[in-house]
C-alpha cells in the first residue's frame, strides 16, 4: 500500500467529481445538507492500493459505493451488492450443484466492506457481519462487466459464397459422425464458425436422418410434426409444399423463440430444380451495419409480428411471433438471431407511420445485401447428404423444380446443440 500526497490529492479531485455527478444525477441526496465543511466530503480514505509485489500489476480502490480494480490491463468496477452476492465460500455456494444457496434478498443493498485487503491473487472482503468472501483476480477479470463487453458469446466466420467456397469446409462422413467424438466435434464446430454443416454417406431414410440429427440434439417438435417428411402436394398451407420457388427466408418467424436449427435430406428428386439458397444473414447484417448503422440500430430496435395461420382440412394453426429482425446482445452489440420471412411477416401494427417509413427503408438496405449475387451459396441437396442449418443466422430458399421431389427432417432445439458443443469443450 503506498501512495504519495500528490496521487492522493489526484484521487480525492476526482472522487470529489464523481461525487458532485452522482449528486447532479440525484444518486445521492443528503450530500447537500450534511457536507458542511471541505473535510468532511471526504468520509473514506480514498486512494489507490497497490500490490507489494509490482510485477503483479494489481492496483484497486474502494470508493464509497463500488470497488474498482486495475489487474492485467483491464479497468473494472464492481458494485458491493454484486460482490456481496457472488460469494463463493461453502455457505453462499453449492459448489457440487453449481447453485447459490445465499438468499440474495437477505443483502442489503447498501452494503459496503468493513475491510480488503489482498493477498497473492485473493482478494479478501471483509462484511459487516463478519463474512469474508475470496476472490481470485483471474475470476473476476472473467466475469466483470468489462470483461465480457469485449468478448464474443459466439465466434463465427461470416461468409459470402466466395468465402465459404475457399475455405473448403470438410462434410462429415455418417460413420465417423455417429461413432466417433471427433467427427462429431469437427462437425459441431464448423457448424458454430459457419451455421451450416454436412454430413454425408447417410442412408436416404427417415429414420437414419433422425438418428443424425439426434446424435446433436432433441428434436423440437412444432406443428409440423417431430420428423417431417414433406413433397409438392399441398398437404399443409404453406408454400414450402409446393413445388414453386421461395425466396431466402428463415424458419417460423411466427414463433416467439424460432426454431434453432433446421435439418434438411432430399430422399429422392426426379425431375428438375430444386436447389437449394444459403444466405449467411449475419454478413449481410454486418454489411449494413457498416453502410448505415442507423438502420441496423432500427432493424434490431423496433418489434415487428410474423404470423402463420393455416385452415387446411385437419390442419388448423394460427401463430403469431414478435421481435425485431435483428437481434443482438446489449452489452457487446453482437448479433444472435435474425428473424427474416417476407412471407410471413404480419401486418405491422406496433409503431407509428414515420418509423414504419425509416423501418422500411432499413429492411431494403439488409434486403439488398441479402440478394447480392456474391452472398448466395447454391447447393443441390441429393439422397445422402444431410444439412444443417443454423435457423438463428442462415437463410434458406429454394429454386423451383419439376417433377417428384421428397424432403425430410427436423428442427432442432438450440439449447440442446451448444449443449453438446460446450461439452465437447467448443465454445458455445
Ligand atoms: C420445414 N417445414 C416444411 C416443416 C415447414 C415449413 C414452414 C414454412 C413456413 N413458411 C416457415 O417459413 O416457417
Ligand atoms: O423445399 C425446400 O428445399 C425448402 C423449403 C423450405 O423453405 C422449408 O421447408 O422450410
Ligand atoms: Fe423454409
Amino acid at each position: 500500500m503506498s501512495s504519495t500526497g500528490g496521487q492522493m490529492w489526484y484521487h480525492r479531485l476526482s472522487h470529489l467529481q464523481s461525487r458532485l455527478q452522482d449528486l447532479l444525477r440525484g444518486r445521492v441526496t443528503h450530500w447537500a445538507l450534511q457536507q458542511s465543511n471541505f473535510k468532511s466530503l471526504f468520509p473514506l480514505a480514498i486512494y489507490w492500493h497497490h500490490t507489494a509485489s509490482k510485477s503483479l500489476n494489481c492496483v484497486w480502490q474502494q470508493h464509497e459505493d463500488h470497488f474498482e480494480l486495475q489487474y492485467a490491463n483491464n479497468v473494472m468496477r464492481f458494485d458491493y451488492v454484486w460482490l456481496r452476492d457472488h460469494c463463493r465460500s461453502a455457505s453462499c455456494y453449492n459448489s457440487k450443484t453449481h447453485q447459490r444457496s445465499l438468499d440474495t434478498a437477505s443483502v442489503d443493498l447498501c452494503i459496503q466492506p468493513k475491510t480488503i485487503h489482498l493477498d497473492e491473487t485473493t482478494l479478501f472482503f471483509t462484511w459487516p457481519d463478519g463474512h469474508v468472501t475470496r476472490y481470485d483476480l483471474d475470476w473476476l477479470v472473467k466475469n466483470s462487466y468489462e470483461g465480457q463487453k469485449q468478448k464474443v458469446i459466439q465466434p463465427r466466420i461470416l461468409w459470402n459464397a466466395e468465402i465459404y467456397q475457399q475455405a473448403q469446409v470438410p462434410a462429415v462422413d455418417f460413420q465417423t459422425f455417429l461413432e466417433t467424438k471427433e467427427g462429431l466435434k469437427n462437425f459441431l464446430q464448423n457448424f458454430l464458425l459457419y451455421g451450416i454443416a454436412f454430413v454425408e454417406n447417410v442412408p436416404p431414410t427417415q429414420k437414419h436422418t433422425e438418428k443424425v440429427a439426434e446424435r446433436i440434439s432433441l428434436i423440437r417438435e412444432t406443428i409440423y410434426g417431430r420428423m417431417w417428411f414433406f413433397t409438392s402436394d399441398f398437404s399443409r398451407g404453406d408454400t414450402a409444399y409446393t413445388n414453386l420457388a421461395l425466396d431466402r427466408h428463415t424458419d417460423t418467424t411466427y414463433f416467439q423463440e424460432p426454431c434453432g436449427i433446421q435439418v434438411f435430406h432430399c430422399l429422392k428428386h426426379e425431375g428438375t430444380g430444386g436447389r437449394t439458397l444459403l444466405v449467411d444473414g449475419f454478413y449481410a447484417a454486418e454489411q449494413v451495419l457498416q453502410k448505415a448503422p442507423e438502420e441496423f440500430e432500427l432493424l434490431s430496435k423496433v418489434p415487428l409480428k410474423h404470423e402463420y395461420i393455416e385452415n387446411v382440412g385437419e390442419c388448423q394453426n394460427h401463430m403469431i411471433g414478435v421481435g425485431p429482425v435483428l437481434n443482438t446482445y446489449p452489452w457487446n452489440k453482437e448479433l444472435y438471431l435474425i428473424r427474416y420471412n417476407n412471407y410471413d411477416r404480419a401486418v405491422i401494427n406496433t409503431v407509428p407511420y414515420d418509423v414504419v417509413h425509416r423501418w422500411y427503408t432499413a429492411h431494403r438496405t439488409l434486403t439488398r445485401e441479402l440478394r447480392r449475387p456474391e452472398n448466395e451459396f447454391w447447393v443441390k441437396l441429393k439422397p445422402g447428404k444431410v444439412l444443417f442449418i443454423d435457423n438463428w443466422r442462415v437463410l434458406h430458399g429454394r429454386e423451383s423444380f419439376t417433377g417428384y421431389r421428397q424432403l425430410c427432417g427436423c428442427y432442432l432445439t438450440r439449447d440442446d446443440v451448444l449443449n453438446t458443443a460446450r461439452l465437447l469443450g467448443l465454445q458455445a
